[in-house]
């Protein structure tokens, strides 16, 4: 008589590979121990020093995004191929993992997440901080009320070169860096003001109050979404920055590189 096991197993049966979304350390070696299992290990850092391991820019909260983008890192990084069958083991409700999800690897859904945080001309730690700053900005806004803001990352001579400054620089004479808590602080007071914020490569910040004036030509942002977010996103087409959006109207973060939109996060999820 078929057991639970067997109908079950039938989720792991004949997988290519285990993939493990952020697993402790002793349930990462209980599964090293089974023979002849590839094990890739998938978060947000390889806290299990794991041999395998795809780095996520973020910890998801929505479980289809989370494996979706790991998977697409697995991908770029050549350790799971397309097509290949995929048992992910998340956590979902508690702080260990409590759910197995049977995937297949598709090369075609690609969102281009990996590329803007790996291959970018910023550094992926840069990317990742603004990212944050954006995300937190949108959780909280400015004393209450809903801000935007436009950070642009990497290639700045060029970006500079592409935009006018609406006011002072405050940052003119300034070696800050993203990262350093108070340039948090600072960016989260500026983004008040108008315009973008230019970043170097190395996560300098190079201005406050850019009026980006990119050729628009052929750039195609989702309607609905205004000049701001053409602006982001045109100027990655121009350049090879990419571009972090906040939006004060619908509160989502979303990022622009050569001049599509690659990702779309909801703050309030993180
Ligand atoms: N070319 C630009 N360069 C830099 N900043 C810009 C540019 N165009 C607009 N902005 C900034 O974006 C702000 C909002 O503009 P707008 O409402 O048209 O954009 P949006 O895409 O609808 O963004 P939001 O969703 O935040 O409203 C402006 O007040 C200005 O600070
Ligand atoms: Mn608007």
């Amino acid at each position: 008589m078929a057991g639970l096991d067997d109908v079950f197993g039938e989720l792991f049966a004949s997988v290519d590979a285990v993939v493990l979304f952020s697993p402790s350390g002793s349930y990462y070696e209980r599964f090293t121990a089974v023979e002849d299992l590839d094990v890739i290990v998938v978060g947000t850092e390889n806290a299990v020093g794991a041999e395998t391991f795809v780095e996520l820019p973020l910890e998801f909260e929505n479980i289809s995004e989370r494996i979706r983008y790991g998977l697409e890192g697995a991908l770029e990084q050549g350790v799971i191929e397309d097509g290949d069958e995929l048992a992910c083991a998340t956590s979902v409700f508690g702080d260990g993992i409590d759910t197995v999800s049977r995937v297949r690897a598709d090369a075609e859904t690609r969102t281009g997440i990996y590329d803007l945080f790996v291959k970018s001309r910023a550094d992926p730690e840069v990317v990742k901080s603004v990212l944050e700053v954006a995300i937190e900005l949108g959780q909280k806004g400015q004393k209450g009320k809903p801000v935007g803001a436009l950070f642009v990352v990497g290639d700045a001579g060029k970006v500079m070169n592409k935009s006018r400054p609406l006011s002072y620089n405050p940052f003119e004479k300034s070696h800050v860096h993203v990262g350093d808590p108070i340039v948090n602080v600072m960016l989260k007071e500026f983004s008040r003001l108008d315009g973008a914020f230019i970043i170097s490569d190395a996560g300098k910040i190079v201005s406050a109050y850019r009026y980006l004036e990119p050729s628009a030509e052929g750039v195609d942002i989702p309607k609905g979404l205004g000049a701001r977010h053409m602006a982001g996103g045109a100027i990655t087409r121009d350049t090879n920055a990419i571009s972090i959006v906040l939006s004060e109207s619908d509160g989502l973060v979303r990022a622009f590189k050569a001049g599509e939109l690659i990702l779309e996060v909801d703050p309030e999820a993180y």
